[in-house]
């Protein structure tokens, strides 16, 4: 097509379908991922560094990315974590007081490789019918063999487990040690908001790596415990379902976010799946069954808690509902002190409808 720009970058679908467009500062490269997509108009650098994403490829459908820049601060953890990023218009130029970079800077220091100029509508309602699949994007134009090939190879995120990844590889604590209580967090993946949550309620943290056992973390003496956030399927994370089981069984207080909460779950004996497609936004209502009222919420998840089972399960309560599709939003052990919600109560990006769930796991501790 004549009136066509020689496109530089393709987004390669595993079920053989080709998007096109430009790679973000001329870079070379090839990454692949599974392909989902984030609604969230701002955020952008929270999402990338939330763990969350490992082993992901975000399409952002918000038309322009890059256009406040970067700041130091607004990290969710050390480095960028979604495994590439496909945008509509990349704004190389930049806008606001608190940004110290731009984002094509932050994107290269982390060797990141994005794609623009991509039709993202297009690309997302393919997604949305189609459902999660893994994808490759790559500047290797000519070499959609080569590339089809490769990504026969990646494995499916259905079963993979991912937490391995991204979890720190030696305990550390958070916050002030003279703080009134002591929580034990088991780092899934966690993300430094929810941290920064907790700490702020006069709580000392320490954070565990994922494979630790339900004794490392009781020998902090803790008052509470907390299962986080992460990236993958949640039925491979058979280290943290036992420590979970372990908290359960003495009846400790204990909070679970997203993967936590699915962990706790599984713990509970309720299975999880692997959703059409994912919830990824900063808008996604959610009804407090408790309640009656709604929220506003966060979300990253790409699955979830079996409902049927959740509800047959005597000792478990649906607290919280997601309104769009009905699935289960929140969760509460009726003998335990346990609850857990499958959104993001830290925000970061996001609203902070739901940061009472924080208050709520400190009067839990006090009991
Ligand atoms: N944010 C999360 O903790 C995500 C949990 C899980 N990896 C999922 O995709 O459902």
């Amino acid at each position: 097509m004549k009136y066509q720009k020689k496109q530089d970058a393709i987004i390669l679908l595993a079920d053989g379908t080709i998007f096109y467009g430009k790679a973000v500062g001329n870079k070379q490269g090839t990454a692949f991922g599974e392909v989902c997509f984030n609604t969230g108009m701002t955020g952008y650098q929270e999402i990338f560094t939330d763990p969350s994403y490992y082993g992901q490829l975000m399409v952002a459908t918000n038309a322009h990315i890059g256009n406040y820049g970067t700041n130091v601060d607004e990290v969710e953890s050390d480095s960028i974590k979604i495994a590439g990023l496909i945008v509509k218009n990349f704004s190389y130029d930049y806008s606001r007081e608190a940004a110290d970079s731009s984002l094509e800077d932050f994107l290269d220091k982390n060797n990141l490789l994005a794609i623009s100029d991509v039709d993202t509508r297009a690309l997302v309602s393919y997604i949305r019918d189609h459902g999660a699949m893994n994808a490759v994007i790559s500047t290797e134009v000519d070499n959609v063999e080569g590339l089809k090939k490769q990504l026969a190879e990646v494995p499916s995120m259905e079963g993979l487990e991912l937490a391995s990844q991204v979890s720190t590889k030696e305990p550390y604590y958070f916050g002030d040690e003279n703080a009134a209580y002591k929580v034990a967090a088991l780092d899934i993946g966690i993300k430094k908001n929810i941290l920064r949550n907790i700490a702020e309620r006069d709580v000392y943290i320490k954070v565990f790596p994922y494979n630790s056992k339900f004794e490392d973390l009781e020998a902090f003496n803790p008052d509470g415990y907390f299962l986080s956030n992460g990236p993958g399927d949640p039925e491979p994370l058979v280290e943290a379902q036992a420590v979970a089981k372990e908290i359960i069984k003495r009846d400790l207080p204990l909070f679970g976010i997203c993967l936590g909460h699915q962990v706790i779950a599984i713990a509970n004996g309720v299975s999880t799946y692997k959703m059409y497609n994912g919830h990824r936004g900063i808008n996604h209502p959610v009804k407090n069954l408790k309640t009656g009222k709604g929220e506003i919420t966060s979300q990253n998840h790409g699955f979830a808690v079996n409902r049927e089972e959740a509800e047959a399960n005597t000792d478990l309560e649906v607290t919280h509902v997601h309104l769009n599709d009905d699935t289960v939003a929140g969760l509460a052990m009726k003998s335990k002190n346990v609850f857990s919600v499958q959104y993001h109560p830290e925000a970061s990006p996001g609203p902070h409808d739901s940061s009472y769930l924080f208050d709520q796991f400190i009067e839990n501790i006090k009991k």
